[in-house]
């Protein structure tokens, strides 16, 4: 496999957890949210480098230009979180092909495990890609405008999608492209690729690699950071 470099989307505002410092900045565990991110992704051996996507005003980064021996590059990202996954791919090395794998994980995903990056990176380089998720557990509900349970939705073949994703550089850009030039706003890499005709493969990973939305993540975050490596 060719170095497998890892596109990291950094340029949200974090408009959810509330306030000025977007929640990438927001000290965690006594350092910044994405420097525990940034760490984990750098510490694994399969990881050759990083490309981080900050806001165009991002005056907070740290200026890392290298973390354990390997190369961390910035950008400048985009209004959605697809414009900046997209940008992130553009500025990716000349080294890095258009056949070449290529990781996407949030910022704000602090806990992700190694064991879990090596799952997927094992399962999912066989064909198209994949992306790290969990099978729904729970009781699937469709709410009404009041808030009142109508209908019990099947959780037969419901997954939640993590990251990191793994796919194919170039067919990765074409599909965000597309997406873009539809005016449809993909969630995640997965989606764009579901719509170019792919099939992502779903690679079941632990549940505690959680996204950081709103200010009440940050206390589960702390918790399992000192869990989970
Ligand atoms: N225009 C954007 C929007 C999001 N992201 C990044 O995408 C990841 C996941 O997005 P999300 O949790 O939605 O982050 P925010 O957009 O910052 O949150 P909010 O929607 O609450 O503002 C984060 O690491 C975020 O920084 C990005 O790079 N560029
Ligand atoms: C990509 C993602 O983490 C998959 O769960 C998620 O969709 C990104 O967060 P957002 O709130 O949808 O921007």
């Amino acid at each position: 496999m060719a170095p497998l470099w890892c596109v990291i989307p950094a340029a949200g505002r974090g408009t959810r957890v509330g306030g000025d410092c977007p929640k990438q900045y927001l000290p965690l565990a006594g350092r910044a949210l994405i420097m525990h991110t940034i760490e984990r992704l750098a510490a694994h051996p399969r990881i050759a480098g990083l490309l981080v996507v900050l806001a165009a005003d991002d005056a907070r980064w740290p200026g890392v230009d290298s973390l354990h021996g390997k190369p961390v590059f910035t950008t400048i990202g985009g209004g959605e979180r697809a414009d900046s996954v997209l940008a992130g791919l553009r500025a990716l090395p000349i080294g890095v092909g258009a056949g070449d794998f290529v990781l996407v994980h949030d910022a704000a995903r602090p806990c992700v495990r190694a064991t879990d990056i090596d799952r997927l990176l094992d399962a999912a380089s066989a064909g198209d890609g994949g992306l790290l998720g969990a099978p729904l557990r729970d009781t699937l509900k469709r709410a009404d405008e009041q808030g009142c349970s109508r209908l019990t939705e099947p959780r037969e073949h419901r997954w939640r999608a993590f990251t990191p994703q793994m796919f194919r550089r170039g067919q990765l850009v074409v599909a965000l492209e597309a997406a873009s030039q539809q005016g449809v706003l993909v969630s995640d890499e997965a989606m764009a690729m579901e719509r170019a005709g792919y099939a992502p493969l779903l690679v079941e990973g632990a549940e505690d690699n959680i996204k950081v939305t709103t200010a009440a993540d940050f206390a589960l975050a702390e918790f399992l950071l000192t869990r989970t490596a």
